[in-house]
Order: C-alpha cells, then sequence, then structure tokens
C-alpha cells in the first residue's frame, strides 16, 4: 500500500539577503487531504507554494513528494511529477475559446500547438467536455474566455490544471473577488476534487476555510505557529493574537 502521505515538508527554509521568509517549517499532507495555509501578510504562505513548484529554491531543508526530493528539481519537472499549482491572477487564453483553453492544457495539447484545430480527438473531447462539467462551464465550452465572469475564470484555470491530473492541486487565494454563490460552488468543487488528489490552499477568507479544510496550519514570520483542525486553531491564543483577533 502506497503511503498516506503524499507531500512531505521538513526543515524547509529560505533565506532572501538573511531574511528568512520560511524558517525551519515542516508541513506533512496526506493524500485526499484539503490543507489551507493562513496566517498575516507576510507569514511566507506565498513563498512555501513558490518552494514546492520550483520558482524559488530552497535554502535549507527538503520537499519530498511521493519521496522524490523536489528541491533539486526545475519547475517542469515538478509539473511532470503530478503538482499543479494555480497563481492568484488567472492565465487563460481570453481570445481563446473555454474549450481551446482547455485542449491546450492537455498533457499532449502542448505540442500541437500549431495543428490545434486539426487534432481535436475524441479522447480529448471526453476529457474536456468532463473538466468542463465539473468546473460548471459545460454551457460555456464555446465562448471566449475573455467574456466569462471573475469566478468562471478562475474555475476555468483550475480546470486547466485538473486535465493534466495532477495528484497535487495547489491554489492561491482561489475565493478572492467571488460572490457568494461562486464561493459556494468553489468550495464544492475542492471537495470534489479532492476524492482523488490532495489540495494546499492559501486563504484568508474564514468562511471558506471552515467550509473546505481538514487541516489548517498557520504560519506566523515564516515559522508554524499552529497546525490542526479549524475549530482548534480558532481557539488557539496565539492565532488570535496574531491574526485572527486582527
Ligand atoms: N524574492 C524575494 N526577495 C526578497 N524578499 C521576499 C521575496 N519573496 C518574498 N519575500 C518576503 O518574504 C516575506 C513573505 O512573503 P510571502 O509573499 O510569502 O507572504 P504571504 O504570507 O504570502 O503574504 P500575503 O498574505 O501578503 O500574500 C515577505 O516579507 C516578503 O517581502
Amino acid at each position: 500500500m502506497s503511503s498516506p502521505i503524499l507531500l512531505a515538508v521538513e526543515d524547509l527554509t529560505v533565506s532572501f539577503d538573511g531574511f528568512k521568509a520560511v524558517d525551519g517549517l515542516s508541513l506533512y499532507l496526506e493524500r485526499n487531504e484539503v490543507r489551507v495555509v493562513i496566517g498575516p501578510n507576510g507569514a511566507g504562505k506565498t513563498t512555501l507554494l513558490d518552494l514546492i513548484c520550483g520558482k524559488t529554491r530552497a535554502t535549507d531543508g527538503s520537499i519530498k513528494f511521493k519521496d522524490q526530493e523536489l528541491t533539486k528539481m526545475a519547475e517542469h519537472q515538478i509539473v511532470h511529477k503530478g503538482v499543479g499549482r494555480k497563481f492568484q491572477t488567472p492565465s487563460i487564453y481570453e481570445n481563446l475559446t473555454v474549450a481551446q483553453n482547455l485542449e491546450l492544457s492537455y498533457p499532449a495539447g502542448r505540442t500541437v500547438f500549431g495543428s490545434l484545430f486539426f487534432r481535436r480527438t475524441a479522447a480529448i473531447q471526453k476529457r474536456v467536455q468532463e473538466i468542463a462539467e465539473e468546473i460548471y462551464l459545460d454551457e460555456d465550452l464555446d465562448k471566449s474566455a475573455g467574456l466569462l465572469s471573475h469566478g468562471q475564470k478562475q474555475w476555468l484555470e483550475i480546470g486547466m490544471l485538473l486535465i493534466q491530473d495532477p495528484e497535487l492541486l495547489m491554489l492561491d487565494e482561489p475565493v478572492a473577488g467571488m460572490s457568494v454563490v461562486e464561493r459556494e460552488r468553489t468550495a464544492a468543487l475542492l471537495r470534489k476534487i479532492s476524492n482523488n488528489r490532495s489540495v494546499l490552499v492559501i486563504e484568508h477568507d474564514m468562511d471558506f476555510v471552515k467550509d473546505i479544510a481538514h487541516k489548517v496550519t498557520v504560519l506566523h514570520q515564516g515559522k508554524l505557529l499552529a497546525e490542526g483542525k479549524m475549530e482548534d486553531v480558532q481557539k488557539n491564543e496565539r492565532v488570535i493574537e496574531v491574526y485572527l483577533g486582527h
């Protein structure tokens, strides 16, 4: 049987000119877990995701994904291992349709960029349809992505990651700027996604966090301040002092 731990971060540190944005952090993420990382501005949340996806190099410590060390790998290799990352601003192709955006993200899609319109195989179309249903965009497949609402654009980008079937999906503030209804649908989407993959989310919206988190990790000044179920973390006096009380 495979280990329940999908991602093991141990003693991770990154120092920018002597300033430790992430400082001796350890964190273990299980398969099918939704983990939310919270903490005040500058706590090191985004830097943690940057380290895991290879955008930033660690100064010290280790990041193991399925027992393989990621800290020395290039970003594209990490993607290939099964780690998907969504940044705060959606990076979709606004002048292509929803379907085309998804097709381009299909694992073989980029290599057929030039001949995209001739290579819509049945397998790709089926997968695009499945993903579009999952992200609530199956009725908008032929719509230009630029015409979608802000929330729909966020879902499309999640779909563009899902079509690559990552085992770990990382999202930076996925519901920022979304309406209440869009937030609820995003929570349902993330719960569904985690049936067969792990999700690591940075979020400031506490109602949303309560809705999705199996466990919460609180960072403060690059270090682990608290970790556990949201109901317990909420009662932690230090967490209230540095973050939730504000
Ligand atoms: N490349 C870099 N060079 C120098 N300092 C950096 C770099 N990247 C991040 N930092 C610093 O590290 C600290 C942590 O930043 P980070 O963006 O990870 O915080 P955060 O918890 O995501 O905050 P927010 O909630 O505001 O997004 C900040 O003080 C930031 O200025």
